[in-house]
Parts: C-alpha cells; sequence; structure tokens
C-alpha cells in the first residue's frame, strides 16, 4: 500500500473536518437568528422559540463533542453498473455529514449501510469488496490497514476478528479508570447485537471481558438513534451494579453524542432515596426474594384497624358517637374500588365522614333542631376539622410512606411475626434493625413495591400528572403548529420540538424527569451485571418498563449475590411471568475476550470449573508479558505490578482492605487509593465486589483463599478479581486455593 493512499485518505479526512467546522458554523448562525428573532410577548411564542434555539444548541453540541477519530472506516462496494468495475467508497464515521448539494459524505456508524462495515467476512461480504480502517491519534490519520475480501484467502481455524491492527492497537491502549468507545473496531458478534431488534427481552450471556458492558452501551447509542421518535420522549434507562461502575462508563455514551439516558446504580432506582449501603449477603439474600411481594401486600392490608368500642367525635359542644360498624363499613366500600392505600384511603374519609354527617343530623333533629339538607356541608365541614374525628379515622386508617411502612416493619417484630407465620425466626430475625437505620440497596426495591402498594400520599400528584400529560399533548400541537408557521418542516420534528417547550416550562430534561418519576414507563432499559440482581429487583425494572423491551447482559458465573439466580431462565423469569417463555426473550452470547490475556483467562477458567462456577469458555485476543506469579507479601507484589505502566488495583476480603491501604500508603505514599473514591489513583485497593466490570492494567490479589471463604459465592468473587487485568496478574500472601471437594456452588 502506497504512502500516496495514506495522503489520500488524509486529504479526505481533512476534506471531513473542514465540513464539520462549516456545519458548526451554519448551526451557530442559525442559533444567532433565532435568538435573535422578535416573537412579541407571549408565553408560548417565548417557549417555541428557546426550544428551537435548544435544538440549534444540542446539534452544536453534538458536532463540537465528535472531536477526534471522526471518521474510521471506508467500505467499498460495486457501483452501480454492476459490472464490478468502478466501486463506490462509503466513510463510516461517528456521525453522519453531509455536503453542500446534500450527498452523504460520511456515514453514521448506525444506518443499515454501515452495518457491513462490521459485519463483512471474506466468507460472508455482504456487498462489500473490501474494508479499510482508517486509524488516527487524535484528529491526525496516522495509518491505514486494509482487508480485501477474497474467498480463497480464508482460514477457517482461527478466530475471525475484524480489522485485526485497529483492534490490537485499541486494546494495547493503557487503560485510563474510564472506559471508552469502541465504536471504530466493533466485532462482528457483537455487532449482531448492537443491532438486534428494540422489541422483547434481548440476554446477552459471556465470560469476563467480552465486552458485554461496551456492547450493553453502543446498542444504546443505536437504539436511541434508530428509534429517535419513540426513545427520545421515553427515555433508556442504564442500570449498573454501582456508582463506582457508572463512573467508569459515564463518558462512553457522549462520546457517542447521546446524553439523553438515564444512568442509574441499584441504589438509585427509587426517587428521593440514595442507598449505597449493603446488607449482609444473608440478609440482602432474604429482601430479595419474592415472598417479600406478598409480605408487604399483608403488611399493607393490616394498617387498617375497626376500633373495638363506638368512639365520641366531639362537635361544637355536640358528641356524636363513631360506631364500629360504621368504620368497618367504610373500609370495605373503600378497599372495594381496588385503588391503592393511600387513595382507597380518601374514599374511606369521604365515606366515613358523609355517614357521621348523617348520624349528627339524625340527633340534632331529635333534639327538636331544624336541620335541612343545605346545612349538611356544614356540618361535614365541622367533623372533617373536629380533631375527635380527625384521630379516630387516622387511627382506622393513617396516610403512609413508603419509607414509614418499611421502617415500621422492621423495627416490630410482633407484627413482623404476625404476618410472617410460615417464615422462620432466623429470616424474621434478619429483617429486624433501628428505625433510623440508613435504607440500603436491597431495600430499595422493598420501597418501590411499597410504594406501587400505597400509591401516591397527596391526591395532588395524581391531578398534577395527569394535567402535565395534557399538557404534553397540547405541546405536540402547539409544536406542529409551529413548525408549519417558521417553514421549517422536515429540519426539525414535532416530537422533539415539544419536548423542548417542556424543558422549559418546568421539569427538565427528559432523563431529568424519568429520573425524579418512580412512574415513569422507560421505552427500553439496559441491565449491566444483570446476573447480580434479585427477583425484587426485577420486579421493580418490569415497573419502570412495562413494554418489556430490554437488553440483559452479564455472566451467572460471576455471580456473587446470595440472592442471584443460577440460570438466566431463573433470573428473569420475574420479567417473564407466566406466559410462553421461549416467545417471549432471546439469548445471544459472546465468545472472544478482548481483555484478560491467554494465560491469566485460562488459570482463571480453571479455577472457576473446579470450584464448580457454569463458566462460559472464551478466546482471549491477547497473550501476556508476564507469567502469573506468587509472592509473599502485598507490598512486593504491588511493587512488581507498578513495573507495568497503567493502573494496578490491589484486590482483597473486604476485611482487609483499610489495613491493606494504611500500610501500603505508608510505602507508597499518596498513590494509593481506597475503593470506588480512589479510582483515580495509580494504585486502588478495594474488594472483588467494588472491582465488578472494571479493569486495570495489572492486579494484585491479597490472599486469594481468604476471598473465597469470604462467603458462599466467594470462588465468583475471586473469578471475578482474576479476570480484571489487561497485563499482569501477582497473588500474595498464597497462591490460589484448592478446589473443594465436593463442586456444589
Ligand atoms: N470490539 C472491541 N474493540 C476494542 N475494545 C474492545 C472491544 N470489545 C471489547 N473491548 C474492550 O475490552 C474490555 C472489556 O470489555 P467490557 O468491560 O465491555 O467486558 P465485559 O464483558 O463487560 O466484562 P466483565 O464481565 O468482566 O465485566 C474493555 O476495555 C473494552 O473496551
Amino acid at each position: 500500500m502506497g504512502s500516496s493512499e495514506l495522503e489520500r485518505e488524509r486529504d479526505y479526512v481533512a476534506g471531513l473536518y473542514r465540513r464539520l467546522h462549516e456545519l458548526q458554523r451554519e448551526t451557530e448562525e442559525q442559533l444567532d437568528a433565532v435568538r435573535a428573532q422578535s416573537v412579541g410577548g407571549g408565553h408560548q411564542a417565548r417557549s417555541e422559540r428557546d426550544s428551537f434555539a435548544r435544538l440549534y444548541e444540542d446539534r452544536i453540541l453534538q458536532l463540537r463533542e465528535v472531536g477526534e477519530r471522526l471518521a474510521f472506516g471506508r467500505l467499498s462496494v460495486d457501483g452501480d453498473d454492476g459490472g464490478g468495475d468502478q466501486l463506490i467508497h462509503r466513510y463510516i464515521g461517528r456521525i453522519g455529514l453531509r455536503d453542500q448539494d446534500r450527498q452523504p459524505i460520511l456515514l453514521d456508524w448506525r444506518v443499515p449501510q454501515a452495518s457491513a462495515f462490521y459485519q463483512a467476512t471474506a466468507k460472508t461480504p455482504m456487498g462489500a469488496r473490501a474494508r479499510r480502517h482508517l486509524i488516527s491519534q487524535g484528529k491526525k490519520l496516522i495509518r491505514i490497514e486494509d482487508e480485501i475480501f477474497d474467498p480463497d484467502l480464508l482460514d477457517e481455524s482461527s478466530v475471525q476478528l475484524q480489522g485485526e491492527g485497529a483492534l490490537l492497537t485499541a486494546l494495547s491502549a493503557q487503560r485510563t479508570g474510564r472506559m471508552s468507545d469502541i465504536v471504530a473496531t466493533i466485532q462482528a458478534e457483537q455487532d449482531r447485537i448492537i443491532r438486534s431488534e428494540l422489541r422483547g427481552i434481548l440476554v446477552v450471556q459471556g465470560g469476563p471481558g467480552t465486552g458485554k458492558t461496551a456492547v450493553a452501551l453502543h446498542r444504546a447509542a443505536y437504539l436511541l438513534y434508530s428509534h429517535r421518535e419513540r426513545l427520545r420522549s421515553s427515555g433508556v434507562l442504564i442500570v449498573g451494579p454501582s456508582r463506582s461502575f457508572l463512573r467508569y462508563i459515564e463518558a462512553v455514551l457522549p462520546s457517542l453524542g447521546e446524553s439523553g439516558v438515564v444512568l442509574a446504580s441499584v441504589g438509585q432506582l427509587f426517587p428521593g432515596v440514595e442507598a449505597t449501603a449493603e446488607d449482609s449477603p444473608a440478609v440482602a439474600g432474604t429482601k430479595g426474594r419474592l415472598r417479600m411481594a406478598p409480605l408487604l401486600a399483608r403488611a399493607v392490608a393490616s394498617r387498617q384497624r375497626v376500633p373495638e368500642a363506638p368512639q365520641p367525635i366531639e362537635v361544637n359542644g355536640e358528641t356524636v358517637m363513631l360506631e364500629p360498624e360504621l368504620v368497618a363499613s367504610a373500609i370495605a366500600k373503600a378497599r372495594e374500588t381496588g385503588r391503592p392505600y393511600n387513595e382507597a384511603r380518601l374514599v374511606f374519609v369521604k365515606t366515613a365522614l358523609d355517614a357521621l354527617t348523617r348520624r349528627l343530623a339524625a340527633q340534632l333533629r331529635d333534639q327538636g333542631n331544624t336541620v335541612d339538607d343545605s346545612d349538611l356541608p356544614m356540618l361535614r365541614e365541622d367533623l372533617r376539622t373536629a380533631s375527635d374525628a380527625r384521630i379516630a379515622l387516622n387511627t382506622a386508617w393513617l396516610p403512609l410512606t413508603p419509607q414509614k411502612l418499611l421502617q415500621d416493619l422492621y423495627a416490630r417484630p410482633h407484627w413482623l411475626a404476625e404476618l410472617t407465620p410460615d417464615w422462620s425466626a432466623e429470616d424474621r430475625h434478619r429483617l429486624q434493625r433501628e428505625r433510623s437505620a440508613p435504607f440500603t440497596i436491597s431495600d430499595i426495591p422493598l420501597l418501590d413495591e411499597a410504594a406501587e402498594l400505597l400509591g401516591e400520599t397527596v391526591v395532588q400528584d395524581v391531578a398534577a400528572k395527569r394535567a402535565a400529560k395534557q399538557q404534553r399533548k397540547r405541546d405536540l400541537e402547539n409544536a406542529e403548529q409551529a413548525i408549519a408557521n417558521m417553514g421549517v418542516g422536515g429540519m426539525v420534528d414535532a416530537r422533539s420540538l415539544a419536548e423542548g417547550f417542556a424543558e422549559f416550562a418546568d421539569a427538565g430534561t427528559t432523563a431529568e424527569r424519568a429520573a425524579s418519576d418512580r412512574t415513569w414507563a422507560y421505552g427500553h432499559i439496559v441491565v449491566d451485571e444483570a446476573q447480580e440482581l434479585s427477583p425484587m429487583q426485577w420486579r421493580l425494572l418490569l415497573r419502570r418498563g412495562p413494554s418489556r423491551s430490554f437488553t440483559i447482559v452479564g455472566d451467572i458465573a460471576q455471580a456473587a449475590a446470595a440472592s442471584a439466580a443460577e440460570t438466566w431462565e431463573h433470573a428473569i423469569a420475574p420479567l417473564i411471568g407466566r406466559g410462553a417463555e421461549g416467545e417471549r426473550w432471546r439469548r445471544e452470547e459472546l465468545t472472544v475476550n478482548y481483555r484478560t490475556p491467554t494465560q491469566i483467562a485460562a488459570a482463571a477458567e480453571s479455577m472457576a470449573i473446579a470450584h464448580g462456577l457454569p463458566v462460559t469458555r472464551s478466546v482471549s485476543v491477547r497473550e501476556s508479558e508476564w507469567p502469573i506469579e506468587v509472592v509473599p507479601d502485598a507490598l512486593a507484589a504491588t511493587r512488581l505490578a507498578l513495573e507495568v505502566d497503567g493502573t494496578v488495583a490491589v484486590i482483597a476480603a473486604a476485611d482487609r482492605l483499610a489495613e491493606l491501604h494504611r500500610s501500603l500508603g505508608a510505602e507508597l505514599g499518596d498513590r494509593v487509593g481506597l475503593g470506588a473514591e480512589g479510582l483515580a489513583s495509580d494504585v486502588t485497593v478495594l474488594s472483588a465486589q467494588e472491582a465488578k466490570g472494571l479493569e486495570f492494567d495489572s492486579v494484585v490479589i491479597v490472599d486469594a483463599a481468604a476471598i473465597v471463604a469470604e462467603s458462599e459465592r466467594g470462588a465468583a468473587a475471586l473469578y471475578v478479581a482474576m479476570t480484571r487485568p489487561t497485563q499482569r496478574l501477582v497473588l500474595a500472601e498464597g497462591g490460589l486455593p484448592a478446589a473443594p471437594e465436593a463442586t456444589a456452588r
């Protein structure tokens, strides 16, 4: 390949950057023009103008975000003449660009024509004749790499890696503590998953380092692009295991030009409560089980109480008796509505007050007073505000928040025992705790379940939501009208513009509104490290995604949580319900390990298999320069790890972390950080749980046997720890523990 070819490509890429800057300028001018427009004083007109401005601002931001590596590929396909002599070159990049004549000069990687760039092989060229990778450093094109799809050159035996040189360049880059996008080097098996249809439940199983997280994030970007109309207003939720994990992945989607996504850890899924602490595995296991749902339902139902004796109600010097029968019949009537607890309570109060008013009126008449129908509202109001009535009715049916319900349940052992006659004392004991203790990650789905049963505490919330929905409908009509008036049909769509109105009106962007609304229904949900989720967490997610459009990625063998399932069928059962399961979900596998070198991956797999874990085998694409070493102490091991440029993780059992942080810090100074907060340091001391989903150039495992012994699924935790390094693994304070005699998990 001549260097003139590289020059030619550099010219082409330079042309693309020029066009990008031109478009930036044009959009900035359009923005200025919109801002300068005089639109009179009407609120509607102003908000329309502002949302046009917002659209242009978004586009400018998107054009600027692209920054580097604008174009990374070229696909050569046969020209229209069919003779095959004339080749058409399609350039593939991070965004699509057109020239001044509106001819495409760069295809967005997500358009259907670009899929051949990722999926074509010599065996199935998908109409392509050749593929070229454009490898850049920053904005500078430094190398090109060609693949010609010639069937004679096929080698059936090896793993088919697409653009091997470009891929290995990407993989050998030093880790930074932040995940980066893989858009230039997506592999065929990954691309098929990324482009899989939006509908239904897709489960992606793969061993460590097979790109599950990367694929899940690129799939979110792909879906947002391909189903923009639908997903822009409903939003996409990405759920990860921890805040440290979210920090690790949070830059990927913005680098792909997508920002309208809600990222949440499992501790952040109930608006208003942010849980970071986790219970012990046994307690988390109890709280994660499905039988918590009927328990909460029983707890809610038992909160209505009929008084044993009549209650005197003083009102304006008159005493009227509130009979148990009256309360019982008002409760029955309210329950009949089938509404959630707090909403049904309003029916109860209304029914009870009406009956009490009638009783008071009759009593007054009996005493010779004249009471006609027009007096009833006033009597009712007197009763409503009488403190006796308030106390009596509240005692019968108290308004409740999910927080209060759960705190009561945990802090009142007798009540809990009444509600759980078939539970063991041990299980019950696991739920007990102080009323003031902060909520844990395992409490989040229970709070959500309780909120579902209780409904809104304030009626206005229901009314406000209804009003907001109607407002959005009006906004959409106004947006259509505005587009027609301004003559910009085809450039902007009404839905995006209407979203803009809402953003300015009150509640922020779709993502912000979605994140703060428990009843929000997302258009799509991506769940990472999904093997860890408990049945109760799945129930919560189903409420957030009632359309059952899910991408679920994980590795069953890495499951460390006590409440995690042992197969995907079991794991997602709460999501599928009792339908024809086979038809409702599909499963894909990833089989190439892009992270862990062969030798380390092989040792990790053997260890896991010896402990009976259901490992999905994969093939590593890297080799390690270093053998796995075993050294006596953690400091010596960390020094060895630091010989490799890049990041180091020191992984140990949870009760060793503080002490290791201190002792290593004493020798290595502030290069050593602790836990999620310490991830920016050269050396981070953390537990296997905290390391989940992350990667480091080198890893030191301190006392591997203690990690295995630490929990019921300790072998899975060690498997996670061993598969974090991209280059070097050092074991300190003992090698790998021997496999147990019986290999039961
Ligand atoms: N096609 C690709 N091109 C370049 N890098 C890739 C590709 N696929 C995956 N990688 C890289 O491999 C590493 C592992 O990917 P990722 O973290 O997504 O794996 P995972 O399957 O989620 O792993 P784990 O189960 O261990 O959490 C990341 O650094 C990712 O960027």
